[in-house]
């Protein structure tokens, strides 16, 4: 529930400026009529404005047009839409338009990407023949009308009304314009049964379910699927006391720290405890791997990729000392902005972390690695569009190599934690066991079940942790499910 008490719908990690679409009911708030405001669309850099429109012809065309200039930008470009749909530095054209509109077009966005095989099956029965090859601009007006028609609460006759002023602006759509009428229409006419066609899996990318499927097997890679389908609750971090701050928000304690909103719209900013620094958006699974260090006080320890610094603060509330490093500037302005709202504090170094050389070494690392973030895909369908297998490849390497890094600064004795959001064992369980095997000075050091209470059934039998979307109820209506996460402690012997 939001803060003011309204049915609602949020997620995100951390600094919580993200937001998920429902199924449905979905936005509405975003566009109750029409489809939103008169938009202001100016030429981006590509031109994408075409000629003889004038901006603000008609309410809410602007925000199906840019809708579907970023789905050409996810699904033709593998552009990830958190950059583009960054309210301040992302596409242009977004900017431009008013924030009830911006909203729009990041439901419609997110909607088309998460149903995305369930929109193409649905749209096919509506169609006579087959889309002509190459019409990927009609694809996109085609989704963006259908993500409207099935999922979102938006009138029908605006979602075909606007697709067809799309296409007729659009001089390789312009001739499809009578089509796109006759199929949305019906699509409209048939929507109930045309909404869950086929089956999760479906809304997977090939390569991506082949991945699933050769991984967790066929019956648990169809629940993933199912999973990915619903957006992911909001999940809080907090500094003490879960169970006070459950009953006092109105969630549900799960585990050491996390407290459980479920599904939640509005702005976290209002809830009691932000002002204060008591918490932070954090999803339960990804308040795990910190955990696995247990009590730190008065130990030295590195947190080699922070930013924005989930983790650092547990750790800090762990007793370390904590040292941040993080490539990106950016990103480590955010962490300490973060860790600021906490009243925690940090050193912190900005920089690659491969070219530091640490005087002393540290007693406890955790190297939360930058990846593919397949197992973030509820709050980030693009993930799968954007992603293959030659850049889950590519960062594997980049870990395996960065796992060299931390255990060289790592004392003899002491602990590392590998964690990252990748569902892939090239990323997880492959790259620990050729690090174990390449590395005669470190061993596994298995968790056992009473470290991490309420979650045992996320270790593996070999004492990694390994969480994926389905379980906690992902899938089995909204506010459940746990982002995918793998982590594996091992320790310098
Ligand atoms: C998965 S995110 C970390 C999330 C963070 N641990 C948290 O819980 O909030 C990975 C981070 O690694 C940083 N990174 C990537 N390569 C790096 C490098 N060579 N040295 C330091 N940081 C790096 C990225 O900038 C990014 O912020």
């Amino acid at each position: 529930m939001s803060a003011d008490g309204k049915k609602s719908r949020r997620g995100g990690n951390f600094d919580a400026s993200r937001s998920a679409p429902r199924k449905r009911p979905l936005p509405g708030k975003a566009s109750q009529d029409r489809g939103g405001n008169h938009a202001r669309i100016p030429a981006g850099p590509d031109g994408f404005v075409p000629d003889g429109y004038s901006a603000g012809d008609r309410p809410g065309l602007g925000a199906r047009l840019v809708a579907a200039k970023l789905l050409s930008a996810i699904v033709d470009a593998k552009t990830s839409a958190d950059g583009l749909l960054d309210p301040t530095g992302g596409h242009p054209g977004l900017r431009a338009l008013e924030p009830r509109d911006q909203g729009l077009v990041k439901a419609i966005i997110l909607t088309a990407l998460r149903f995305r095989g369930t929109i193409d099956r649905a749209l096919d029965a509506c169609l006579d023949r087959p889309l002509p090859p190459n019409a990927a601009s009609l694809k996109h007006i085609l989704h963006v009308g259908a993500a409207q028609i099935l999922y979102l609460n938006v009138p029908d006759s605006a979602a075909v009304d606007l697709a067809v002023a799309a296409a007729n602006i659009d001089s390789r759509s312009q001739r499809f314009a009578g089509m796109i009428n006759a199929v949305l229409r019906r699509l409209s006419r048939e929507k109930e049964a045309l909404a869950s066609i086929g089956q999760p899996s479906d809304n997977v990318p090939e390569w991506l379910m082949r991945r699933l499927v050769a991984t967790y097997g066929p019956e648990r890679a169809q629940a993933i699927a199912l999973a990915h389908m619903t957006p992911a609750p909001l999940d809080l971090t907090v500094k003490a006391d879960a169970a006070g701050w459950a009953e006092r928000l109105g969630g549900t304690p799960l585990g050491r720290s996390t407290v459980r909103l479920g599904e939640f719209d509005g702005a976290v900013t209002g809830l009691a405890g932000f002002a204060e620094g008591d918490w932070w958006v954090q999803d339960a699974a990804a308040a795990l791997p910190a955990q696995l260090f247990g009590d730190l006080t008065g130990q030295r320890v590195a947190d080699l990729c922070a930013a924005p610094g989930g983790k650092t603060a547990q750790l800090i509330l762990a007793g370390g000392k904590v040292t941040a490093f993080d490539i990106n500037a950016n990103r480590m302005k955010r962490l300490k902005a973060n860790l600021e709202r906490l009243q925690l504090e940090a050193e912190t170094v900005v920089g690659d972390v491969a070219a530091h050389e640490p005087e002393t070494p540290f007693d406890a690392i955790l190297l939360d690695a930058p990846c593919s973030s397949t197992g973030t895909i509820r709050r980030h369908p693009d993930v799968a569009y954007t992603k293959d297998m030659a850049e889950i490849e590519k960062l594997a390497g980049v870990q395996a190599r960065l796992l060299g890094v931390a255990a060289d600064m790592l004392a003899v004795g002491g602990r590392l934690v590998f964690s990252n959001c990748s569902l892939d064992p090239l990323e997880g369980e492959d790259l620990v066991a050729a690090f174990l095997t390449a590395r005669p000075d470190f061993v596994r050091d298995p968790v056992l079940p009473e470290e991490l209470p309420g979650f045992a059934f996320a270790l593996t039998a070999a004492g990694d942790l390994r969480t994926t979307p389905e379980m906690m109820g992902g899938g089995e209506g909204a506010g459940g499910g746990l982002d995918g996460f793998f982590a594996a402690r091992l320790r310098r012997i």
